[in-house]
């Protein structure tokens, strides 16, 4: 290809690390650079990405720890040989619902960045508060509560705004914020989330929210189109409603919208073009979505350090037990998804106990967990009479369903009904490595019945395919296992780039943000581009006769196992 044909760069700011990555307008991926939080910074006493105060649940990361990140991609990008002068177009994802608090002087300062020096030297004093609270947080209950009530009861507020009241989501956080820290809401003066805190930089100001990601907040009214007063007004506390509308700012419709050329920083520094333009950033899983045409028959697990699951749809269908979010780039599309807190780290923990076990740590950390989850009989049953054996992991504070940490196991008679509390039978640890893999895909098939169809011939309902991405898409004992239990009547698939889903859909956003026709739809440009054969793989089986019905007893006794353990939880709070 012409050396002088466009660029387009996504950026995907994670827990865990900061990736970059660039692609051409034929939608292939040319560089690819990565920031891994804990390997690669100094200076942050962090693990996994983040700092804890176990005493109030909070969990939150460094801002000054992103800005060291994205000098690092950028140098690495550099060091790769990109030429920046043909990127045209930059856009992000971020990790949802993370909140970042500007100081009084942030407009000032991100508007005379000095490209002799790095983001980091000269953007920590932009903070009124130098950590972003993280999406594992659940430091929040009393505010969830107060969310909740705020419209009536739950069911009112997932209608209103796509979800119920969440420990993680941005309104309570800040309604928090206001209570613990009221001096320094009072001097600050806007409030980003992660994806717009990303934006915001490259544009050198504030950049505005996105319109997906901003239904990660329990503030934004989804059918209305704008926030809702009677939430704005709770979420500020004894501050002013205007003080707060004002620190979240406009939200524009369009995903694609040109928010402005990079700030000269970018040009002096690292070469970009003055012209190259700022696509707004949206939520990871927002992104993550738009890493491929996705069919509304379709589902996406991405393993990452959460776990989700996502569907695109034209049906609205708010639940308490679900999310939806506005779709990021089509108006008339929705973003349905499920995230659990006690994904990737969870099952880590049981990888790890397993190497301990068997005393050897292999080069491939994942090996002996693999083997021994495809060893395993599916739900441990040598037999049809055996009772299935399901557990649940939960090695943090649980999303879905709201419980908190622990792990219980149990056996399951899917003949008579009986459901037992009991490690009898169980064989720990190497007995869970096929359970956790088990109990976390009966939980989505669980949780997302009533969104797939059947595909005709006969065919119980499950969707078209099942997309794996993020970290956890190398693994191709998780891939069979899901396979086996979500079906997906084409089969199973990963993506080209692994584990870089996110920021594909991102640098894919920017494309479509800077080359699409009026009134172009995103599906259409990338559907149109899109090259199957080259940039997915099946990587197992979807939907297996016998077995898929086996998992469909097993869900039955997985629902009561959640409702059992979630009535021992409240008559323990009792
Ligand atoms: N081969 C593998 N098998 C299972 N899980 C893996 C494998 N490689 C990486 N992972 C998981 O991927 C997770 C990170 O996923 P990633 O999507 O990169 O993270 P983030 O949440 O930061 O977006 C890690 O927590 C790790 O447990
Ligand atoms: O809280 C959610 C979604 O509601 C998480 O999915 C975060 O968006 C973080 O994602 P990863 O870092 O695991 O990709």
């Amino acid at each position: 290809m012409a050396s002088d044909t466009p660029l387009y760069i996504g950026f995907d700011l994670s827990t865990q690390q900061l990736k970059g990555l660039v692609v051409n307008s034929d939608l292939k991926v040319v560089h690819v650079a990565k920031f891994d939080f804990d390997a690669d910074s100094h200076g942050f006493p962090i693990k996994k990405g983040v700092l804890n105060n176990e005493a109030e649940h909070e969990v939150f990361a460094p801002v000054a720890l992103w800005l060291q990140a994205l000098d690092g991609v950028l140098e690495s990008l550099r060091k790769q040989g990109l030429d920046f002068r043909r990127v045209k177009g930059i856009s992000g994802a971020g990790q949802q619902h993370g909140s970042v608090y500007w100081g009084q002087n942030a407009e000032s300062l991100l508007r005379n960045l000095d490209s002799s020096k790095s983001l980091e030297a000269q953007l920590e004093g932009a903070f009124s508060h130098p950590y972003s609270p993280n999406w594992q947080d659940s430091s929040t209950q009393k505010e969830c509560d107060e969310f909740d009530a705020a419209l009536g009861d739950r069911e009112h507020l997932a209608q209103a705004t796509g979800s119920k009241a969440h420990h993680r989501f941005t309104g309570p956080q800040i309604l928090r914020f206001t209570r613990k820290h009221p001096e320094i809401y009072e001097k600050t003066s806007r409030i980003s989330l992660v994806s717009s805190f990303l934006a915001s930089l490259f544009l050198g100001h504030v950049a505005p929210f996105d319109i997906s990601d901003v239904c990660g907040m329990n503030l934004w009214n989804i059918k209305k189109g704008e926030y809702d007063e009677r939430l704005i007004q709770l979420c500020s506390g004894v501050f002013g409603v205007e003080g707060l509308k004002q620190k979240l700012g406009e939200v524009p419709e369009d995903g694609g919208l040109h928010l402005g050329s990079v700030h000269p920083y970018f040009v002096e520094r690292f070469g970009f073009s003055p012209d190259c333009t700022v696509i707004p950033a949206t939520g990871d899983n927002p992104a993550t979505i738009l890493a491929l045409p996705l069919l509304p028959s379709d589902a996406m697990v991405s393993l990452g350090t959460s776990t989700t699951f996502l569907m695109s749809t034209p049906s609205y269908k708010p639940d308490p037990a679900t999310h939806f979010f506005n779709h990021p780039t089509t108006p008339g599309l929705y973003m349905f998804m499920l995230c659990y807190k006690n994904g990737g780290l969870a099952r880590e923990h049981v990888r790890d106990a397993i190497n301990e076990s068997l005393k050897d740590t292999p080069a491939q950390p994942w090996a002996n967990f693999d083997k021994v989850a495809l060893q395993t009989a599916p739900l441990g049953q040598h037999n049809a009479s055996d009772p299935m054996k399901m557990g649940l992991f939960f090695p943090r504070h649980e999303i879905v369903p709201n419980i908190s940490k622990g792990q219980w196991r149990f056996t399951y008679d899917a003949n008579t009904g009986s459901l037992k509390e009991t490690t009898d039978g169980w064989n720990s640890p190497q007995d869970e490595a096929r359970a956790i893999i088990e109990s976390q895909m009966l939980s989505l098939r669980l949780r997302s019945r009533d969104l797939t169809q059947s595909p005709g011939n006969g065919l119980p309902s499950q969707p078209r395919r099942v997309y794996l991405v993020g970290g956890g898409s190398k693994n191709k004992a998780i891939a069979k296992i899901a396979g086996e239990i979500l079906g997906g009547v084409e089969g199973v698939y990963s993506l080209d780039v692994g584990d870089n889903a996110c920021a594909l859909g991102a640098a894919y956003k920017a494309v479509w943000g800077i080359e699409r026709q009026p009134d172009q739809t995103f599906e259409d440009l990338i559907g149109q581009r899109w090259n199957e054969d080259e940039f997915i793989e099946k990587i197992a089986d979807g939907y297996q006769k016998g077995v898929f019905e086996q998992y469909g007893q097993a869900v039955e006794g997985f629902e009561k196992m959640e409702l059992k353990v979630l009535q021992q939880e409240a008559d323990k709070a009792n």
